[in-house]
This record gives C-alpha cells, sequence and structure tokens, in this order.
C-alpha cells in the first residue's frame, strides 16, 4: 500500500499536498504560520473533514511558537484570535470545530503552566490528533469491509481517500480494505462537479494503487444504480445530527435517493469525530456556498458566459431514511440513529 502524506508537520513547518493541483502536479504548499494555515484551509490546497481538523491542530501549533515570546495574558488573547480564526475558516465539516475545541481545552486546562509547557501540550496533542485519525480510519476500514460482498462494485462520491484525512481514508479506506484483504472489488468514481474531487483526488488514489476501477460524470451513477450494477455505495461525511441526517459533499443526496428508489446499500462511512451531538437534525447544519468561479470556470478556462449568477453550495444534507448504516470506527450504526448514536458519545 503507498503512503499518501497529505499532512506532515516537520521541524516547525506544515507541508501540505497541495490538492488544487492534482493530479497534474504533485505540489507541497507549506504553512509557516496560522494564517498560511487559515488560507490553505480555506482555498482547499487541503480539504476533507478529518483531514481539516488535523491540518487545523497543527495551525494552533504554529500560533503557539509565533507567541512563545509573549507574556501569558498576550499568549492567551493572541491564542484566542488565532483559534478563532482558524475555527471560522470552513464552516461545515465539525471536525474542525472539534479539533480547534479540543485545543482550547487544552489551553484552558493547562494555563497555569509556563507558556513554553503550554507550547509543547499542543504540540503533543496536535500529533495525537493526527496518530488518532489515522488508527480511526484503518478501524473504520475493518468495520466497513463487512458490509463488502467478495464480488462488489462500489459507487463513490467525492475523494474520502488518504487526501481527506491523516492517512488511509475513511469510504475510501473501507475499499482499501476490501481491495487488501482480497475481494474482488470494482470501483466507480463520481467526478464530482465543481471542484473535481473524485475526477482529481480519488481517481488519482486509485490509480495509484491500482484498485480496478472507472470514472464516470455524476450523471451517470444514477442509469449504473437503475441497471443493477452497482452493489454498495460508500460516501464520507462532514456532520452527522443526532437523528443520522448527514451533510456531505454535493451530489450526495441526490445519490442517496436513487440508491433508495432501487433498493442499494447506501452507506456514510465516518469517525466519530464527524459526529455533532449538539445538534438534533439536518437543518441546523450550516451549507457552505462557495465561489461562482468554482462553477464557471474549469482549471481557469471560463466555461459559462460573463455575468451569469451562480448557486454554489458544496454540501447537502441527506436524510437518515435514506442511510443504510453509518460506518464509524466503533462499529456499524444502525437505525434507529438517535438512540444508536447516542451511544457512541
Ligand atoms: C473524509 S471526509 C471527506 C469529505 O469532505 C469533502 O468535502 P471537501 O472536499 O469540500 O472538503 C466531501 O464532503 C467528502 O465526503
Amino acid at each position: 500500500m503507498k503512503e499518501i502524506k497529505t499532512i506532515e508537520f516537520k521541524d516547525d513547518i506544515l507541508y501540505l499536498i497541495d490538492q488544487r493541483k492534482l493530479p497534474i502536479t504533485y505540489e507541497i504548499f507549506q504553512c509557516e504560520t496560522y494564517k498560511e494555515v487559515d488560507f490553505a484551509i480555506k482555498d482547499m490546497v487541503v480539504r476533507g473533514a478529518p483531514a481539516i481538523g488535523a491540518t487545523a491542530a497543527y495551525g494552533v501549533v504554529l500560533a503557539a511558537k509565533e507567541f512563545l515570546n509573549n507574556s501569558k495574558d498576550e499568549f492567551f488573547k493572541n491564542m484566542e484570535e488565532a483559534l478563532d480564526l482558524l475555527n471560522k475558516s470552513r464552516p461545515t465539516a465539525v471536525n474542525l470545530m472539534w479539533a480547534i475545541r479540543r485545543m482550547r481545552n487544552l489551553i484552558e486546562e493547562n494555563k497555569e503552566l509556563s507558556v513554553n509547557d503550554i507550547y509543547e501540550k499542543i504540540r503533543i496533542e496536535a500529533d495525537n490528533i493526527f496518530n488518532e485519525d489515522i488508527q480511526t480510519n484503518k478501524q473504520m476500514g475493518k468495520h466497513g469491509n463487512e458490509v463488502i460482498p467478495e464480488k462488489a462494485t462500489i459507487l463513490t462520491h467525492c475523494n474520502t481517500g488518504a487526501l481527506a484525512t491523516a492517512g488511509f481514508g475513511t469510504a475510501l479506506g473501507v475499499v482499501r480494505e476490501a481491495f487488501y484483504t482480497g475481494k474482488d472489488i470494482f470501483v466507480y468514481a463520481d467526478e464530482t462537479r465543481p471542484r473535481l474531487q473524485g475526477g482529481r483526488l480519488t481517481a488519482w488514489e486509485l490509480r495509484q494503487e491500482e484498485i480496478p476501477s472507472k470514472l464516470i460524470a455524476d450523471n451517470v451513477a444514477a442509469t449504473l444504480i437503475r441497471d443493477g450494477k452497482i452493489d454498495v455505495i460508500l460516501v464520507g461525511a462532514d456532520r452527522i445530527a443526532l437523528n443520522g441526517d448527514t451533510a456531505n459533499k454535493i451530489g450526495t443526496f441526490m445519490l442517496s435517493v436513487v440508491a433508495k428508489a432501487y433498493n442499494v446499500p447506501f452507506y456514510i462511512v465516518a469517525p466519530t469525530t464527524t459526529i455533532d451531538f449538539d445538534i438534533e437534525t439536518g437543518e441546523e447544519i450550516e451549507i457552505e456556498e462557495r465561489g461562482s468561479e468554482e462553477v464557471t470556470h474549469i482549471e481557469n478556462v471560463r466555461i459559462a458566459p460573463e455575468g451569469m449568477d451562480v448557486f454554489n453550495p458544496a454540501f447537502d444534507v441527506t436524510p437518515s431514511e435514506n442511510i443504510t448504516g453509518i460506518i464509524t470506527e466503533k462499529g456499524i450504526v444502525r437505525p434507529p440513529y438517535r438512540e444508536n448514536i447516542l451511544k457512541l458519545k
């Protein structure tokens, strides 16, 4: 299995694979300040709920490093500004807020220590978040493999691989686990307009490991489902409500409707860090709207008329009644979702 170093923190520099450039070029984006990390998340140099969380955690490390020579009062004030900026870098993936809250709690719990000692704890905690995510994903892969038949055709949406996490992936991690445990699988990957995470990133990951697969335009999926060509659909998540409603990349909801109509199993694969235990339903999830150029241009080439207005929500919400199960590192959650999700807390 090829190691994909989506995120690497070394000698006080955060190295990110620049996912805006893949698969045409493999470039590394370096962050030396927390403001550069904020930019990297906003501009989707790095993307994917768990990857965003881990990246933000290292952004907190860079902030603490920057303020090491502050007085304690200045340190806490400057750190709060940094935490607040990073927390707002993208609104939908709850892993970001979870990571920032974990760092904020750590600082609060250790405020009697010296600035330097607090920095050391922050540094260790960021590595913990990073390493925990990799272990979580591998555990999810094992649980998810339980629902993959020995011979199966799998449909994926967006990118849920190593590039969306600290490593291995969520839904694509289940694909990896099935592939490397010898199952006869085939993957159809939705290209996933407008940012093409499937066509650029998932396709790149699948080719890296020569996993049998084909890339499809998003509009092809419904026909494959109708014609009985898909055995199971695996998608990721950015925020899951207590009732199981799930926010994920735009186009996921549409897939779930077609899957339900033709009785194809539709699984969310997500770590428990993607569950928002503070919200009851998907109606409470903020859906990020991104710039119009993501829709009017492809690789900076205009494809829509000048002046055309655009609606570009980056996510949608799949209602829990369309979801067969939620594959987490703690096992597969099935309905009744609220009762069973609360057991994960
Ligand atoms: C494993 S989480 C991946 C999740 O994040 C993606 O969104 P984005 O590429 O905008 O960060 C998409 O919703 C994926 O399912």
